[in-house]
């Protein structure tokens, strides 16, 4: 029944999320195997999802509790064409989601569903003791078993690649058209798919490049601080890159830039635009949006 509908790629389900966001059936679909998953393990308090973004008791018992914030299926705007799409998770310690930033999450990963069954984990310093840390787990299904394809993530401070979201905002953005430009006369290898996921796997599986989804008046963030931005800028900086929250639009120039993972989760349906990448490439972007 779930595989039906998991196959059956992009019927729509025919309702919105409590957002107004029209739901595919596929997201629907994954969003309750993996509440169900939750439900089943133990280990989880509540759990929240851009499907049902409320924060959900699990009904954990074990001695250490975690909440997760999750997207259930990113790319939905993609999978009817059949590209890669995933699936994005945010563990943090205890028993709520709401007045957490990402900093304080334990764990985070990225699955990516392409010609292999992938995993990207970070495991924060407030896990390893020391360092946060980045690597990929691969799906062997021969012997349906993870494994460690990657020990270590490392993202070059400079890399010209470059993955672009809402370019619609480039019409009443002025400084976003400007780095866009940038990009575009400097001559950045254009690598962008429209899904977040595979965007962002692109940058860590190359050590390098730089993704934005930058907000305006017109195009509207999109781009939820809980269920994806928080999890990615995690790996992400655990991976030696950098990130930072866009200016919001009409803001002034001349703000502080501050990392995603500083950003409070204050609204389970947060939005805001970001920056993420090597480090000199978040500096260049920082220069354009804030300068
Ligand atoms: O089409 P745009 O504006 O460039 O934005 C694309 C972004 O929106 C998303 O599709 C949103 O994800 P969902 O599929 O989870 O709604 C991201 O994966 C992607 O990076």
């Amino acid at each position: 029944m779930l595989a039906a509908r998991l196959a059956n790629g992009a019927s729509k389900a025919g309702t919105d999320n409590a957002f107004g966001d029209e739901q595919l059936d596929v997201d629907l679909a994954a969003d309750e195997i993996i509440f169900q998953e939750f439900m089943s393990c133990g280990a989880v308090a509540v759990a929240a999802s851009e499907e049902k973004p409320v924060e959900a008791p699990m009904g954990g018992s074990s001695e250490r509790l975690y909440s997760v914030g999750f997207d259930p299926l990113d790319g939905s705007s993609i999978i009817d064409a059949n590209f890669a799409v995933g699936s994005i998770f945010g563990v943090w310690p205890g028993d709520k989601l709401l007045g957490r930033t990402g900093r304080q999450q334990v764990a985070s990963c990225m699955s990516q569903y392409g010609p292999r069954t992938t995993m990207a984990v970070a495991l924060s310093a407030v896990t390893t003791g020391g360092d946060a840390v980045a690597f990929e787990l691969t799906f062997q299904s021969d012997v349906q078993r993870w494994v460690v394809t990657r020990e270590k993530f490392d993202i070059a401070p400079a890399g010209k690649v470059f993955a672009p979201g809402n370019l619609r905002a480039t019409a009443d953005q002025p400084a976003y058209k400007r780095l866009f430009d940038h990009w575009v006369d400097n001559r950045y290898t254009l690598r962008y798919t429209g899904g977040m996921v595979p965007d962002v796997y692109h940058i860590l599986i190359k050590n390098k490049g730089v993704f934005s989804n930058v907000s305006s008046a017109a195009a509207k963030a999109k781009l939820r601080l809980l269920y994806e931005c928080a999890p990615i800028a995690l790996l992400i900086e655990a991976a030696g890159g950098a990130s930072v929250m866009a200016p919001s639009p009409g803001a002034a120039s001349g703000g502080t830039p501050l990392s995603v993972l500083d950003v409070e989760i204050d609204n389970l349906d947060k939005r805001l635009g970001l920056c993420l990448g090597g480090k000199e490439e978040v500096d260049v972007f920082n220069r354009f949006m804030f300068g």
